[in-house]
């Protein structure tokens, strides 16, 4: 049996950068928790200190209920897998699996046993006289995992296995491993910045950003509660619609929530109506994701949006339309990447580059320079701060049939399905309406 147990971890490298804050997070035993966050958020650097490959700056990681602060890495009883998967090119994948086996002492014909288990588990049996360059890349994947696994070890760390394989092989290989973590009751500690991987993957998920924490729960409590606005723009394709709403209370019949040219309206017997209503006479946002809504005639009454069609998107199974409807987007800097707030250290360029990248796809209405959100660089208002650029017009994403007999500048009306509704305060924490 294994636990990890990281009590207020903070690690701040050598040359000033912060790169996990305060990160309190519990892992259970035989549970798949994946760190999941964009590049230079602080994953790997979780998972080293994990493994004793690095040490926190303050703060404990808990082995088993004890502090494994100063326990050397080959006392952690883990092991790691790499996204460069480094085999022994001179040994066959027998031998590359047998490794840890014969470091430890074990006897040849328990060896054999064991490796040919494993090998079988991984289904890479019939190749165990190969060399690594004699196998695909899943195949490589296979042996590094065998080898991992082959010393039953109670943890497994795993930093990105599977970001250098293609497309299909990811998918069958991501089930392969939750399949067999699974079956082994191993403990695992999974790394990646690929929602789908961790969302497939995970009994618990725990996004961070910029070192910090977001959310921390099941796939489904992830996705369908998040915990703050980041979190809400980070998982789910197409992104949620974040929109900046302005609250207005009338008193004992409903609560206006103003989307620009547009308003939608929560009626005061409905339970989460309360809990906006605090917000009267501020802006909040307001979240939707493309199956809150749909599609229908413009003169249809109750819960629409009307809007016309900017573009479309046709993604083969279905297509996106991104509709003006006349009100502001909250755009949450999700490309944002590196430590919190160090002057020095290219965080500046990454956000350019980050921008860059929104107005080559066409996105970004303003310069969004400086941009924080929410949990994570200087925690300001992600609404109320004139020196910044949070938002731009909106383009409400919804779902289509593949290819839909509609074009660009089309008229479009959406009912928005109202229990399905996120609310976020101007820190960009979620609003708990106490139900869901
Ligand atoms: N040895 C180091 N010295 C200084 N800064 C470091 C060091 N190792 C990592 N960092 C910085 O710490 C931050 C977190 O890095 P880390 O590798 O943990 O991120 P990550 O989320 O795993 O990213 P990726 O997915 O790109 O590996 C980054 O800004 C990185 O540049």
């Amino acid at each position: 049996m294994t636990t990890v147990a990281l009590k207020d971890v903070t690690k701040v490298f050598k040359d000033g950068t912060l790169a996990v804050d305060k990160v309190n997070l519990d892992v259970t035993d035989g549970e798949f928790m994946v760190l999941l966050g964009p590049s230079g958020c602080g994953k790997s650097t979780v998972l080293r200190m994990v493994a004793g490959l690095e040490d926190p700056t303050s703060g404990a990681v808990l082995l088993n209920g004890e502090l494994a602060n100063d326990l050397p890495p080959r006392e952690r009883g883990v092991a790691m897998v790499f996204q460069d998967f480094a085999l022994y090119p001179h040994m066959s994948v027998n031998e590359n699996i047998a490794f840890p086996l014969r470091l430890a002492g074990l006897e040849p014909d328990r060896r054999g046993e064991r490796v040919a288990d494993v090998a079988s588990a991984l289904g890479i049996g019939d190749v165990l006289a190969r060399k690594p360059s004699q196998l695909s890349g899943g195949q490589r994947q296979r042996v590094a995992m065998g080898r991992a696994i082959v010393r039953r070890p109670g943890l497994f760390l795993m930093d990105e296995p599977l970001s250098n394989l293609d497309s299909g092989l990811r998918a069958e290989l991501r089930a392969e491993i939750s399949g067999l973590t699974r079956e082994l009751g191993v403990t695992t500690v999974y790394v990646t910045h690929d929602q789908a991987e961790a969302l497939t993957m995970a009994d618990r998920v725990a996004i961070m950003r910029k070192g910090v924490l977001q959310d921390v729960g099941t796939p489904t409590q992830v996705y369908g509660r998040p915990a703050t606005l980041y979190v809400a723009a980070f998982l789910g394709s197409p992104r949620m619609n974040l929109l900046e709403a302005s609250v207005y209370v009338h008193l004992d019949r409903y609560v206006t929530l103003t989307l620009g040219e547009q308003a939608l309206y929560l009626p005061w017997n409905d339970i989460r109506t309360r809990a906006v209503a605090h917000y009267h006479g501020e802006r909040i946002v307001v979240g939707m994701r493309a199956e809150a809504l749909t599609p229908v005639s413009p003169d249809s009454p109750g819960d629409v949006l009307q809007g016309r069609i900017r573009y479309l998107e046709h993604h083969g199974h279905e297509s996106l339309a991104f509709l003006d409807i006349g009100a502001t987007a909250v755009v949450v800097d999700e490309m944002g990447s590196g430590p919190v707030e160090t002057p020095e250290s290219g965080q500046r360029g990454l956000r350019r580059f980050g921008q860059v990248m929104q107005r080559f796809a066409g996105r970004s209405g303003g310069e969004n320079e400086d941009e924080d959100g929410p949990r994570g660089g200087t925690r300001t208002s992600v609404l109320h701060d004139p020196g910044r650029h949070h938002r731009r017009p909106a383009e409400l994403a919804v779902r289509l049939a593949p290819y839909p007999a509609v074009s660009s500048g089309h008229p479009m009306a959406v009912q928005v399905r109202m229990d399905a509704l996120h609310f976020f305060d101007e820190r960009g924490d979620r609003i708990d309406v106490g139900w869901r």
